[in-house]
């Protein structure tokens, strides 16, 4: 298979549906915008898609908490869906970028199989430390070698824009378990040479305050990804903040190689 077809879906309060469908379009994949409510009215419709994207936004105003609402309606309504996504053959791919992780994270597929103490969530996304809105570039660093979309990638400078993407795992034994298989894939990083760090860096590295800097987390496979920060935004070179002081502009943005990942996993 050449050209994988992507299922972007959309939801009321979906905005990045555009820019993400475009992004998978420039690294060759062939993608449809699809509401939630035609797939709940027409489960069918997941077979023509070898990929799921949740975009970013603000799903349902993110009443209840973010990304709630949109995660109980496909726990609900479009299970099969999402089983045949995250497990099915294997042979399929999931992403959840900022408001589409924190629904990932809420239908729990980013923590499966770890076990919390008591029964308990082994992990969410909790309210950024100061309590506000946060829009600003970040810093990147890959343990990329589980994750598809991260092979091959150290580093990424892409823009992040959340209120609700503090990364909170239950106790010290859950971020253990998910360090240890590789599952923190994505960290806050202190600037373009950073590494992976497990303490919490000071803002505005860590934009959030999130545990073991933690930006993006995959499944124990590592086809289903989620990360808060927003690779659709750095496509081109131009997106980047100071694009017009740079001698020589790279070919791409850094966002791109993600998308281009995934893809390429089809070839
Ligand atoms: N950019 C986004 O997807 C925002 C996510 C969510 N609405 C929040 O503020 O946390």
């Amino acid at each position: 298979m050449s050209s994988p077809r992507v299922l972007v879906l959309r939801a009321p309060g979906t905005n990045c549906d555009e820019e993400t469908a475009y992004a998978f379009q420039r690294a060759g994949a062939t993608t449809e915008r699809v509401h939630v409510n035609r797939l709940i009215e027409n489960p069918a419709l997941k077979d023509r898609y070898q990929i799921l994207c949740l975009p970013g936004g603000f799903s349902y105003g993110d009443d209840i908490a973010a990304g709630r609402i949109l995660a109980t309606r496909m726990r609900n309504h479009l299970a099969e869906l999402v089983d045949t996504f995250v497990h099915g053959n294997g042979d399929r791919l999931v992403l959840g970028i900022c408001n589409g992780m924190q629904v990932l994270m809420r239908l729990g597929v980013l923590t499966e199989n770890v076990e919390a103490a008591g029964g308990h969530e082994p992990a969410t996304l909790a309210w950024n430390n100061h309590g506000r809105f946060e829009d600003r570039w970040v810093d990147l660093a890959t343990d990329g070698s589980k994750c598809v979309f991260l092979r091959d990638l150290q580093h990424m400078y892409l823009p992040m824009a959340h209120a609700e993407g503090k990364f909170v795992a239950r106790d010290q034994a859950v971020l253990g378990e998910l360090r240890g298989a590789g599952r923190l894939c994505l960290r806050y990083a202190r600037d373009a040479e950073g590494s992976v760090e497990d303490t919490p860096l000071e803002f505005p590295a860590n934009p959030n305050g999130a545990d073991a800097n933690v930006a993006g987390v995959c499944d124990a496979t590592g086809r289903v990804f989620g990360l808060m920060p927003h690779p659709e935004r750095h496509i081109d070179p131009t997106q980047h903040p100071y694009w017009t002081r740079r001698n020589e502009q790279p070919a791409a943005g850094d966002g791109l190689a993600m998308f281009q990942n995934a893809v390429s996993w089809f070839a």
